[in-house]
């Protein structure tokens, strides 16, 4: 689904170029479950932003499916990205000023999904995540697992192919932590959902098939 060969990401600081990513070479499968871990600082975001498309200043050769990324202009980049990933944040990305209902929407009407069937996407939605009675509240009324669980039901509401998760459990309890570990589990075995996180935590890792360890900008195993 995703080949990176010999990616880099260089930022130029004033003591000289800073390898954030150098030379790496990842292979993600459809049907993966990837969890990236690492120390501190060692390039575990930059990474994901690279696989997301929300970065676009990396050298080296990005596969998608059999799209050249690296030739690829920022429209027609954009345009895979709505098309196929899905992110969840660990400090959630809600939009504060919409409420729920209007959260989930988004996604929606970026992909040009007609007035008519986004009532529909979103009640279901709402109903898969318990969150029938909370729709017309807004992200500060919710408790953080719960604002977590809108942030996921907006990851999936659009069906991506592959969702980009940076700590999603970063900030939640541990049962929380768990059940959103379950329910990646679920969407990646019984939807075939692809999943790629960044954890510091093993137990997390442990719900995916394959980790992947970066240290200084390079992938050590
Ligand atoms: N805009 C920037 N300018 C310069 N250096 C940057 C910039 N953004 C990130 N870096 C550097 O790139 C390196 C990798 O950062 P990154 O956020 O990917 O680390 P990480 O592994 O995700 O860390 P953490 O686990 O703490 O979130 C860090 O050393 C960071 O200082």
């Amino acid at each position: 689904m995703i080949s990176l060969r010999g990616i880099e990401r260089v930022y130029p600081l004033k003591g000289g170029p800073f390898y954030a990513l150098r030379n790496i070479n990842l292979e993600i499968e459809a049907g993966d479950f990837v969890s990236i871990m690492g120390p501190s600082g060692s390039g575990k975001s930059t990474l994901l932003h690279v696989l997301g498309l929300h970065d676009s200043a990396w050298g080296g050769e990005y596969w998608f499916d059999d799209a050249p990324v690296h030739k690829l202009n920022q429209k027609q980049r954009f345009a895979l990205q709505k098309q196929n990933i899905g992110f969840v944040f660990q400090s959630y990305h809600l939009l504060d000023d919409l409420t729920v209902y209007e959260n989930l929407e988004v996604p929606l009407s970026y992909r040009d999904t007609p007035r008519k069937d986004r009532d529909a996407i979103v009640a279901d939605a709402l109903d898969r995540f318990n969150m029938v009675g909370k729709k017309d509240l807004y992200p500060s009324q919710l408790s953080g697992g719960q604002q977590q669980l809108v942030g996921i039901a907006r990851a999936l509401i659009a069906k991506p192919r592959i969702i980009l998760a940076d700590e999603p459990t970063g900030n939640l309890h541990s049962d929380q932590g768990r059940e959103i570990m379950e329910l990646f589990q679920k969407l990646n075995q019984q939807e075939g959902v692809t999943i790629v996180q960044v954890t510091h935590s093993n137990e997390n890792a442990g719900y995916g098939t394959r980790t992947i360890r970066v240290a200084d900008g390079m992938m050590v195993s």
